[in-house]
């Protein structure tokens, strides 16, 4: 009931060591506090919070145009709804390094377990678009540097993501991926976010070279093929991120039910796919309030 039983502390310890342990974790992720709850119900190990899903949330293309104020205070609304840690995308942690300090405490004080802050230069564009551009190694691992000196709660995961795969074809780029990863790492980064890498082997040749958990970012359309959880964890990976998958199914069945009202004059014909009244009611736990007031939940299906 309200919200999460677990505090931001015990969701950061959880988080460490379950990935200390060796598992492989799987975050969806969540595109409004309400589907962290299905997430979690549905027997997930963690929430992610995606910079193109609070990006397309307020009808903006993911390119570095939301703040730190609106990706923290979303982050936030997510996190307190769900006893799973969160991960967000802090993109390039939204300015210099002074800037990427405040993003840390920022976040930590929003309660999510961690973040990624990526070496793309300011304004930073998706992952899978063409044309990106990264900062220099000095200039990516003095981010990484303030995030961590900055961190107050040492269980706040600092995670590292590097996009200059995307900047070099062929196996130039996957070197020049795996020496910036282990530098970033001998910054302080506590896991390593390896953008856009080309196949399975790619994410193999990444997660050998460091002795931090690797992250795999299993977003559609994009230039990663999709494995499966068995694939990544046999890979060597340790966090599988799907971050846009829940908006993408959610923006698909909503379009498909508008059609259905504008070609038919009614929903009736999708009614059957919707989530029911009896389930949206359990997802927020209209019972529990009963606590309070034994007239709150009155709905009987
Ligand atoms: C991970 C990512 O940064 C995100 O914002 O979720 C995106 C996802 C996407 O656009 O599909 C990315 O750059 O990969």
């Amino acid at each position: 009931m309200l919200y999460s039983h677990a505090t931001p502390s015990d969701k950061r310890a959880t988080l460490r060591a379950r990935l200390a342990a060796g598992e492989l974790l799987q975050l969806p992720g969540a595109f409004n506090p309400l589907s962290a709850r299905l997430i979690e119900d549905k027997g997930f190990d963690g929430v992610y919070i995606s910079g193109a899903v609070v990006s397309a949330d307020l009808g903006l293309p993911d390119i570095g145009l939301t703040t730190l104020t609106e990706v923290a205070t979303r982050a936030g609304q997510i996190a307190r709804m769900t006893n799973l840690p969160a991960i967000v995308d802090a993109d390039t942690g939204f300015g210099e390094p002074m800037n990427v300090a405040r993003t840390i405490q920022t976040l930590e004080d929003a309660g999510v377990a961690g973040c990624h802050i990526e070496d793309q230069v300011n304004p930073k564009r998706c992952g899978h678009l063409d044309g990106k551009a990264t900062v220099d190694l000095e200039t990516a691992t003095k981010r990484i540097r303030a995030a961590v000196d900055a961190r107050r709660d040492p269980n706040f995961l600092v995670m590292a993501r590097t996009d200059v795969r995307a900047s070099l074809d062929g196996p130039a780029g996957l070197a020049t991926a795996i020496d910036r990863a282990k530098a970033l790492v001998d910054a302080g980064a506590d896991a390593i976010f390896p953008e856009a890498m080309r196949d399975l082997a790619e994410f193999e040749a990444v997660a050998a070279a460091v002795d931090v958990p690797v992250l795999a970012n299993m977003t559609e359309f994009g230039k990663s093929e999709l494995f499966t959880r068995d694939q990544l964890a046999a890979a060597g990976v340790q966090i599988v991120i799907y971050p846009v998958t829940l908006l993408r199914s959610a923006m698909g069945a909503a379009e498909r039910t508008l059609d259905m009202i504008r070609e038919t004059g009614t929903q009736d014909g999708v009614v059957g796919e919707m989530q029911t009244r009896a389930r949206l009611y359990e997802l927020v736990d209209y019972a529990g309030y009963n606590h309070f007031d034994t007239e709150i939940f009155t709905y009987r299906p």
